[in-house]
């Protein structure tokens, strides 16, 4: 079955690729960045402003936009990409974790899950066949099977059942994918902190592998000590089909990007850099730096003196500071584009750096100036 989502290597680095994805929206270099666009705008950025960082994927949210402004609406208006001016790729997630992290008052069975809306209270209900009809309607250029994603560190015991019920339900996506030639369709990996429940995940979801376009590393970032995510990203990353891209979810900190990549990921998303710098938390290249601190009352510097974005090229720390304190909306656009643009140019230079067969080289001189050491 010809996928309307394929990927090629360019190079390898050890475990790190560097590559392009092909979307019926356009190409993707990777290692890339997603920021997230939850409910159809990454937060104050304009489409504009996305081109001008150089963002080539954005995300959006099942869960967010089938209670607003509703999917069925988005479709009459002709999708998601046509409703928001975005003509680039869309990655939509199923809205399984987000009912989990957001919705409250819900309850998993095997038909679906039941919630209550964290918005106004009103039940809703959400089956596998219901986030790929959302998915469909939005017409992103990729969706996400809709799975659980357990609380993290839950034990072997609730693991195990959960995986057979997230396969039963990716079974039941993959027959309820109406756009099988316009929209490609990514597998979800779970399986906690062990290695053989991963490896279980993936083994029953590589028995529907010609209906997927890639395959997700879910269940991380939801709590787990970094060295847990790490162990496991070690161990399951490269186990995944070598041609198809890897994408690790929810994952945002610099060094926690560099090491996904050394183990083999090929995308990512967070929210945390526009959450992050919407409270002041602003990424250098020596680590994170928050606005809102004294010391950078008179400070006349950029943001990042290495950064070539327009923010650093533009405004000082203390014209920024000062928004931020009166919370001054510019202050959370000034902040955001210049997060997000760290993020990407991130990857960029790490792209390049595997190109090139100094990945390892890269990551520990990255990480080395970041943390202070
Ligand atoms: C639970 C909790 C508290 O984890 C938080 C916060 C919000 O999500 C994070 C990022 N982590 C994250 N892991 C994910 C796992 C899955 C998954 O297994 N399946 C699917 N369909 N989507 C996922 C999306 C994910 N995002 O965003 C920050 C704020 C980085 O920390 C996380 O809710
Ligand atoms: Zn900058």
């Amino acid at each position: 079955m010809k996928l309307p989502v394929t990927y090629k290597i360019e190079d390898k680095d050890g475990k790190a690729r560097a590559g392009v994805i092909s979307t019926p929206h356009g190409e993707i270099e990777t290692p890339v960045f997603m920021p997230v666009g939850t409910q159809a705008t990454v937060k104050t950025m304009s489409k504009e402003e996305l081109v001008d960082i150089g963002s080539e994927i954005i995300l959006g949210n099942t869960y967010h936009l089938y209670l607003r402004p509703n999917d069925e609406l988005i479709a009459r208006l002709g999708g998601l990409h046509k409703f928001m001016n975005w003509d680039r790729p869309i990655l939509t997630d199923s809205g399984g974790f987000q009912v989990f992290s957001l919705g409250s008052l819900r309850k998993i069975k095997e038909e679906g899950v039941y919630f209550s809306s964290h918005i106004d209270g009103s039940k809703h209900f959400i089956s596998p066949e219901k986030s790929i009809q959302i998915q469909n309607n939005l017409g992103s250029d990729i969706a996400m099977l809709f799975d659980e994603c357990p609380p993290g560190l839950s034990t072997r015991e609730y693991i195990i059942p959960s995986i057979e019920r997230t396969t039963r339900w990716a079974k039941r996506c993959v027959e309820a994918h109406q756009k099988k030639d316009s929209q490609g369709l990514f597998a979800i990996v779970q399986g906690g902190i062990y290695e053989d429940l991963r490896q279980k995940s993936l083994d029953e979801l590589s028995k529907m592998d010609e209906y997927f376009s890639g395959y997700a590393i879910g269940g991380l970032a939801v709590g787990e000590p970094r060295e847990d995510m790490y162990r496991i990203l070690d161990y399951i990353v490269e186990r995944c089909p070598e041609e198809k891209p890897r994408y690790l979810m929810g994952v945002g900190e610099p060094v926690d990007m560099l090491n996904a990549i050394e183990s083999g990921i090929d995308m990512m998303d967070c929210v945390q850099p526009t959450r992050l710098a919407r409270h002041g938390t602003v990424f250098t290249k020596d680590g994170r730096l928050v606005i809102k601190s004294e010391r950078y009352k008179e400070d006349t510097k950029p943001l990042d003196e290495e950064c070539n974005c327009y923010v650093c090229k533009n405004y000082s720390r203390a014209y920024i500071r000062h928004l931020i304190k009166v919370q001054e909306v510019l202050g959370l656009r000034l902040t955001s584009y210049h997060n997000l643009y760290f993020l990407i140019k991130l990857m960029k230079d790490a792209r390049e750096a595997i190109k090139e067969k100094r990945f390892k080289e890269f990551k520990e001189n990255f990480i080395k100036r970041y943390e202070g050491k």
